[in-house]
């Protein structure tokens, strides 16, 4: 579009939503003298009447971000659930999701990754074994500043629930079951917040930065069914917070399902207080729950990492040992997890190819104390984890240069620095199994991979994240030229 800007920064307008792009970006097509001028929003469903904020605005298209849906679309059902910013796509039927989610990255592949024919290399679509409730952690915040269910007027006083979208300052209260998490959790939590206001607890106000409950952190554990409670508060209201109510309260709602429930002061100032930092004091029970994967077993605490939804974690770890397994991994001596977390897939490519050296490389100390523990738990001594940065580890271990058959790759959502990617192709790997969580860069790392000589094979989708834009994708490389 040439000449003057359509819109301005700022603006608010209304629009129908007419397709979807990646990531869950809405599509809003508006006709101009010109053509048409395409916007971006979001968290928004095609057929979808919606009231946008302008964030970013050129010539030829903007970007824009949802403040309410006016109108809903013909393609969503109605759910009983609180509606919650995490789950925008809820109403959306499950199939019409994977339409969307399967149509958008193989288009990604294509056009960023220059893959050619990338739907001919996909393999499969696989679903997540629950699709309701099956997240393991939830971050709940207090605030004095809150807005009731579907509303938008800003209101003083006591507010638990999740950050009103795009805001920092009010929390949309939650009154109940948002389908995501643990259901008898979230219908408590009206009674939690209705109990701390007849003590005359406040909440935490983010501006002024004072009162006393700041925010809720849970981890759920599926194998053990309990959960792990960590109640964040300042210093300000100590004196009158009957610690002994408090237990008595979580106790009888939760009973044996109460895993652990720990008390954390934290008096940072900042909008979002790190969970694990502060004076912690446990209350009832231990600081770890269990989870299993493929009948391993992994000590947890609320703050670790550990994939989100389990059940589906397992089906992408499968794919991801298939790919590995299917072509004589144990040929060369190495195996190498790159990126590994709390060592969920080391410990699983050691108990599957046991003849290989298993080294996991992880950057956070913590974690891979997690992953030793656990891998001593599950008597697979032989596995090495270093704590170091990929890249370094790579500079400063040579020696695995040309011994590694496969290896696999799961790095965080920004993907790999250019830099490291470079260093690890140049280790000579035969075959590279790259999980990812962020197709997105992905995708610009198949460009920099294909330079250097490996091919995509294959890859599947993981519906990790039902009723969110987010796939998780494993991809098989193998490489051409030697
Ligand atoms: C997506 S998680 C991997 C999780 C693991 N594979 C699992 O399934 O449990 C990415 C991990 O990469 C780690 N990480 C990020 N940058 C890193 C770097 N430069 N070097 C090593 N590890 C890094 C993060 O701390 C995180 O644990």
């Amino acid at each position: 579009m040439a000449g003057k800007k359509l819109y301005h920064r700022g603006q608010i307008c209304n629009l129908e939503i007419k397709d979807l792009a990646f990531e869950g970006k809405g599509i809003a097509k508006v006709e101009t003298p010109e053509g048409q001028y395409i916007v971006f929003v979001p968290n928004t469903i095609p057929g979808q009447i919606v009231e946008c904020r302008m964030v970013k605005v050129q010539r030829s298209y903007a970007e824009a971000k949802l403040i309410r849906i006016i109108e809903h679309s013909e393609l969503e059902v109605e759910q009983n659930f609180a509606s919650i910013p995490g789950a925008p796509y809820i109403n959306l039927p499950i199939e019409k999701q994977r339409g969307y989610k399967e149509k958008t990255t193989i288009e990604l592949f294509r056009r960023i990754g220059k893959i050619e024919g990338a739907e001919k290399l996909f393999d499969e679509y696989i679903e997540s074994p629950r699709l309701l409730h099956y997240r393991n952690k939830m971050e709940y915040s207090f605030s004095a500043v809150y807005v009731e269910p579907n509303q938008d007027t800003f209101l003083d006083g006591f507010g638990l629930g999740f950050k009103k979208r795009g805001q920092w300052l009010a929390v949309e209260n939650l009154l109940g079951d948002s389908g995501m998490f643990d259901a008898q959790f979230e219908d408590f939590l009206p009674k939690l917040s209705a109990w701390l206001q007849e003590r005359d607890h406040t909440a935490w106000h983010p501006k002024k930065h004072t009162g006393f409950c700041r925010m809720l952190a849970v981890r759920k554990s599926f194998a053990q069914d309990q959960l792990l409670i960590n109640f964040v508060s300042s210093s300000a209201e100590l004196e009158q917070f009957d610690l002994e109510a408090f237990k008595q309260l979580f106790s009888e709602e939760f009973g044996a399902r109460l895993g652990g429930l720990i008390h954390t002061i934290n008096d940072d100032v900042g909008d979002r207080p790190n969970a694990s930092d502060g004076e912690r004091h446990l209350l009832l029970g231990k600081e770890n729950v269990e989870e299993q994967i493929h009948g391993l077993r992994f000590e947890i605490s609320v703050e670790s990492f550990f994939q989100t939804n389990p059940a589906s974690a397992e089906l992408l770890y499968q794919k991801a040992l298939d790919y590995v397994q299917e072509d004589k991994a144990d040929s060369k001596p190495v195996i190498l997890d790159l990126f590994a977390g709390t060592g969920t897939i080391t410990q699983l490519l050691a108990k599957a190819v046991p003849t290989a050296e298993v080294i996991g490389v992880e950057i956070i100390p913590e974690a891979v104390e997690d992953a030793k523990r656990s891998a001593k738990a599950n008597g697979l001594e032989k596995l090495k984890f270093f704590a170091a940065d990929v890249g370094k580890f790579l500079l400063e271990h040579p020696q695995y240069q040309n011994r590694i058959h496969t290896l696999t790759l799961d790095p965080p959502r920004a993907g790999i620095a250019p830099k490291t990617l470079r260093k690890v192709i140049r280790l000579g790997a035969e075959r590279i199994v790259y999980i990812s969580c962020n197709p997105a860069t992905q995708a610009r790392d198949m460009q920099t991979l294909a330079e250097f000589g490996y091919s995509l094979k294959k890859f599947s989708l993981v519906d990790q994240f039902p009723h969110t834009a987010h796939i998780e994708s494993v991809a098989l490389f193998e490489k051409i030229s030697h």
